[in-house]
C-alpha cells in the first residue's frame, strides 16, 4: 500500500469519525428538543418525533435535507402545542373572546345577557358565567366588608384588631406610652379608675360622703358603669348576676324586683300595698318608685367601693326607660343590656321549681303566665330598641347553669372591651 493510499484511508477514517460525531451531536440535540416539547405533546406527536429520530439514526448522511425539512417544525414551537406553563387558557373551545378584565361595562353587558339572552354556544355561555362571576364575587366581598363596617362583631378581638383601629395604633407609636406605675400619690380612688383610665369622671352621682379624698386634692370618683340585665321571668338573670359578683367583686348586683319586694316588706313604706298589687298581677310598678329604690341601692354599694352595676330586671318598659333617663341620665354610663334568652316552657318549669322555696307571691302558675304576657308586650320592645342601638349582648339561657355561666363570661368580656375601646 502506497503512502498516498494510506493517507487517503486516514482521511476517510477521519471524515467518517467527524460524520459520526456530528450525527451524534444532532441526535442529542433532537433528544433534548423532544424532551422539552414532549412535556406538552399529545401521544401522536410523540410518536411522530420518535419516528423522525429513528429515521435520523438510520440515515447514512449527517443530515438528509428531507429529514431536515421534517425536523424543522420541531425546532420551533410554532405549530405545536405550547408547554402547560406557557398556556394562558385551556383549550375548551372558547374561541369567542370576552371583554378584557378591566372592561367593566363589557362584563356588565355579558352578565346581564346571562339573564336576558340565551347563549347560542358554549363559549358564549361560559363568557356570560365568567362575567357574572366577577360581579357576584365583588358583591359578596363588598357586602361582607360593608356589613363588618356597619355591624362590627361584638368581640374583644374585633374591638382590638379591626382595621379602623390601625390608624390609632400607628398614631400611638408616635405618642409617649402612659406611665406603667402611678406618677403621683393616689389618696383614695377605686382600682377601677386605674384599670379603666378612659372612663369619664363624674362629680355628681356619688354623694360627697362616699369620696374620701385629701382636703387639699379632692379625687372625683369614677362615673358608675351600668349593665342592664333583661330576659324573661326565670331566664336565669339572678343566678348569673350572682356568679358575676362572686367572681368579680367590682360588680354589684341590684335587682329591681328585689328592691321592690324589700320596699313592700318595709312597714314604714307608703308604697308597700301598691307594690304588692303590681307584683301579684305581674305588672310593672310606676318608675318613680323603682328608680328611686335603684338609686338608693347604687349609692349604698358605691359607698362600699363598687363602681360597676348589674341592674337586673330593669328597664322593663318604656316608662322605666324614660324614668331612668330623667332621674339618672348621664350620671351613669350605661354599657348595654345583658340579655338572657330562654323559651317560655323552660322558664315556666324553672319558676315552678323555684316556687317551692322562693316564698314569692308571683311564683305560681297564674302570676307566672301574667308575667310572661307583660314581658312579651312591654319588655321585648325595649330589648328590640336596645338591639337597634347595638347595645344588646345576648346569652343563650337554655343550657345548664355552668354552660350559661361560661357564655355569660364571654359576653361580659365583650361588654368590657366595648366599654374600653368603644363599639
Ligand atoms: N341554666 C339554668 N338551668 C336550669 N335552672 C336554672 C338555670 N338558671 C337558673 N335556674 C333556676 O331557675 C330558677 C330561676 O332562676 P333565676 O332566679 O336566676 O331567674 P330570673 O331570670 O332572675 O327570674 P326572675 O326574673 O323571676 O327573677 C332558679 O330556681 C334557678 O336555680
Ligand atoms: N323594673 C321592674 C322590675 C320588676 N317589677 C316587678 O317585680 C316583679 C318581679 O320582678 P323579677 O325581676 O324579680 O322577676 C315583676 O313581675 C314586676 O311586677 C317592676 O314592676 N319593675
Amino acid at each position: 500500500m502506497g503512502a498516498a493510499e494510506n493517507k487517503q484511508q486516514q482521511l476517510n477514517k477521519k471524515k467518517k469519525k467527524q460524520n459520526q460525531t456530528q450525527k451524534e451531536q444532532q441526535k442529542q440535540q433532537m433528544q433534548m428538543q423532544m424532551k422539552m416539547r414532549c412535556l406538552s405533546c399529545e401521544d401522536s406527536v410523540i410518536e411522530e418525533h420518535q419516528a423522525i429520530l429513528e429515521e435520523l439514526q438510520n440515515c447514512p448522511k449527517p443530515l438528509d435535507p428531507k429529514a431536515q425539512s421534517r425536523l424543522q417544525p420541531m425546532a420551533s414551537f410554532g405549530p405545536l402545542r405550547r408547554p402547560a406553563w406557557k398556556t394562558a387558557r385551556r383549550w375548551l373551545g372558547d374561541g369567542v373572546r370576552g371583554p378584557r378584565f378591566t372592561d367593566v361595562e363589557g362584563h356588565l353587558q355579558k352578565a346581564k345577557e346571562f339573564f336576558t339572552k340565551p347563549a347560542l354556544s358554549y363559549p358564549e355561555y361560559k363568557q356570560q358565567c365568567e362575567s357574572l362571576r366577577l360581579f357576584a364575587f365583588g358583591g359578596v366581598c363588598g357586602g361582607c366588608v360593608l356589613s363588618l363596617f356597619l355591624f362590627p362583631p361584638k368581640s374583644s378581638y374585633w374591638a382590638t384588631w379591626s382595621p379602623w383601629q390601625w390608624a390609632q395604633y400607628v398614631g400611638s407609636c408616635f405618642k409617649a406610652a402612659p406611665a406603667l406605675f402611678a406618677t403621683e400619690k393616689i389618696e383614695t380612688v377605686s382600682y377601677q379608675s386605674i384599670l379603666y383610665p378612659q372612663r369619664k369622671v363624674s362629680a355628681t352621682v356619688p354623694p360627697a360622703s362616699t369620696v374620701q379624698s385629701s382636703p387639699s386634692k379632692p379625687v372625683a370618683p369614677p362615673k358608675p358603669r351600668v349593665l342592664f340585665v333583661l330576659g324573661g321571668p326565670g331566664a336565669g338573670k339572678g343566678t348569673q348576676c350572682t356568679n358575676i359578683c362572686t367572681r368579680f367583686p367590682h360588680w354589684s348586683h341590684i335587682s329591681a324586683g328585689d328592691c321592690l319586694r324589700a320596699e313592700r316588706n318595709d312597714p314604714q313604706s307608703k308604697d308597700g300595698e301598691l307594690i304588692n298589687s303590681y307584683l301579684k298581677e305581674g305588672k310593672i310598678v310606676p318608675v318613680e318608685i323603682t328608680v328611686r329604690l335603684l338609686e338608693k341601692a347604687m349609692q349604698k354599694d358605691m359607698a362600699q367601693g363598687k363602681t360597676d352595676f348589674l341592674i337586673d330586671g330593669f328597664p322593663r318598659n318604656l316608662d322605666n326607660v324614660t324614668g331612668w333617663e330623667q332621674v339618672i341620665g348621664d350620671r351613669a354610663d350605661v354599657l348595654g343590656v345583658l340579655f338572657f334568652e330562654a323559651t317560655e316552657t323552660e322558664m315556666e318549669k324553672r319558676l315552678l321549681g323555684r316556687s317551692a322555696t322562693s316564698g314569692r307571691v308571683d311564683d305560681n302558675l297564674e302570676s307566672i303566665r301574667k308575667r310572661f304576657r307583660t314581658y312579651e308586650k312591654e319588655t321585648m320592645p325595649i330589648v328590640e330598641k336596645y338591639k337597634k342601638q347595638r347595645m344588646v349582648f345576648t346569652v343563650d339561657g337554655m343550657q345548664s347553669v355552668d354552660e350559661v355561666w361560661s357564655h355569660t363570661l364571654t359576653k361580659l368580656r365583650e361588654v368590657e372591651a366595648v366599654a374600653v375601646y368603644g363599639p
